[in-house]
């Protein structure tokens, strides 16, 4: 049996529909961001806190678990600058409960959601697992916290990690049975779908003085089928004992600026958006894109869709949501 903690989520459903093809899953999730409808039937669903010790030793009691996946997290970075506390309390308490449950009941395989936002604002154009780690918000110190704790389990208990830092996640799953769903929303590619679909009057575009060639920030746009597919092949590595510790990034390794998403939604949709240029937002970095050819080596893994397909795939799961 494997743990899917927060697998009712955008990235943790995408990731359990495909697991579930292949082992026994259950899923731990308080549904404060996600949705019971996203988990897949075949799977076991526990409603509960991750921070509730007791939920979780029964989880460990009932069923014979053999690695955790944790996706379970607050994650926007401008909400985690306004209540660090929200951040810190869910991301970095929560996962210390089950680390030390982990420890406790024994499970010694985990695979770690964490971001590029650990990286702060990075002074190379291309981001490896060896630049520097330096957050510039509250959530990015957060993850960057629960990886310190899971190297440090890793040394001193033996506990077998992968620690996955994805940039820009963005698509929908293939049939558009599932896709992005947050209320409110805050990522950049919905929300222009949203506008685009007539939900939302403009598409409000932050900063237009950040050191780029258009002005406004580059993000490296990930397809979650890509994510899910890296997580498959860091579980299967640690189940077979072929891997005991890795960190690795997940991205395009292409970077696109605000505009330019904006410009490829209105392309991919055939309609026109109402741009508003405001002000930059709190905690947002100018450049993410990341060098990922660490996973290519190492589990051979790489992204398989374009900015053009993620936004293709984003667009049948939101023209579903009329
Ligand atoms: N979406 C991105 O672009 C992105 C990029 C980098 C990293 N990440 C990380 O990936 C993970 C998944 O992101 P997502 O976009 O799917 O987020 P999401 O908010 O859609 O999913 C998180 C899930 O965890 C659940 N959850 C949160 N706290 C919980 C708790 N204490 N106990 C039980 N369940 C809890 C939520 O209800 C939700 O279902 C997060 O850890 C996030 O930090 C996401
Ligand atoms: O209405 C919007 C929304 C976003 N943006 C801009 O679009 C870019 C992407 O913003 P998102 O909110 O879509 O994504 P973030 O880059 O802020 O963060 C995402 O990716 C990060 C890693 O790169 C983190 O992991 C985090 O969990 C996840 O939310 C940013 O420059 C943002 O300023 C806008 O201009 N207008």
């Amino acid at each position: 049996m494997i743990l899917v903690v927060g697998g009712a989520g955008y990235i943790g459903s995408h990731f359990v529909k495909e697991l579930v093809k292949t082992h026994e899953v259950v899923v731990l999730d308080n549904l404060s961001t996600g949705h019971r409808w996203a988990v897949d039937q075949k799977a076991i669903f526990i409603e509960g806190d991750l921070g509730d010790v007791d939920t979780v030793q029964r989880l460990f009691d009932t069923y014979e678990i053999k690695a955790v996946l944790h996706f379970a997290a607050f994650s926007l970075v401008g909400e985690s600058v306004v209540d660090p506390m929200k951040y810190y309390e869910n991301n970095v308490v929560a996962t210390f409960n089950l680390l030390k449950l982990m420890k406790a009941n024994p499970v010694d395989k985990f695979i770690f959601s964490s971001t590029a936002a650990t990286y702060g604002v990075p002074d190379v154009e291309l981001i490896d697992e060896h630049t520097v780690t330096a957050p510039i918000n509250p959530y990015g110190h957060s993850k960057l916290m629960v990886e310190q704790m899971i190297k440090d389990f890793a040394h001193s208990y033996g506990l077998k990690y992968v620690i996955l830092r994805y940039f820009n996640a963005a698509g929908a799953y293939e049939t558009a049975e599932i896709g992005e769903s947050h209320s409110p929303e805050t990522h950049l590619i919905p929300l222009v779908l949203q506008h685009l679909l007539g939900q939302q009057d403009a598409i409000s575009v932050y900063g237009t003085d950040y050191p780029t060639p258009d002005g406004t920030c580059i993000r490296d746009y990930i397809h979650v089928t890509d994510l899910v597919k890296a997580h498959l092949l860091s579980l299967e590595s640690l189940l077979n004992d072929r891997l005991t510790s890795a960190i690795y990034n997940l991205g395009n390794s292409r970077g696109y600026s605000v505009k330019e998403v904006i410009a490829m939604c209105e392309q991919v949709t055939g309609k026109q958006a109402n741009i508003q240029y405001v002000d930059r937002r709190e905690g947002d970095p100018a450049i993410l894109v990341a060098n990922a050819e660490k996973v290519y080596r190492e589990l051979g893994w790489k992204a398989r869709f374009d900015l053009q397909a993620i936004i293709e795939s984003a667009w049948s799961w939101h023209q579903q949501q009329i």
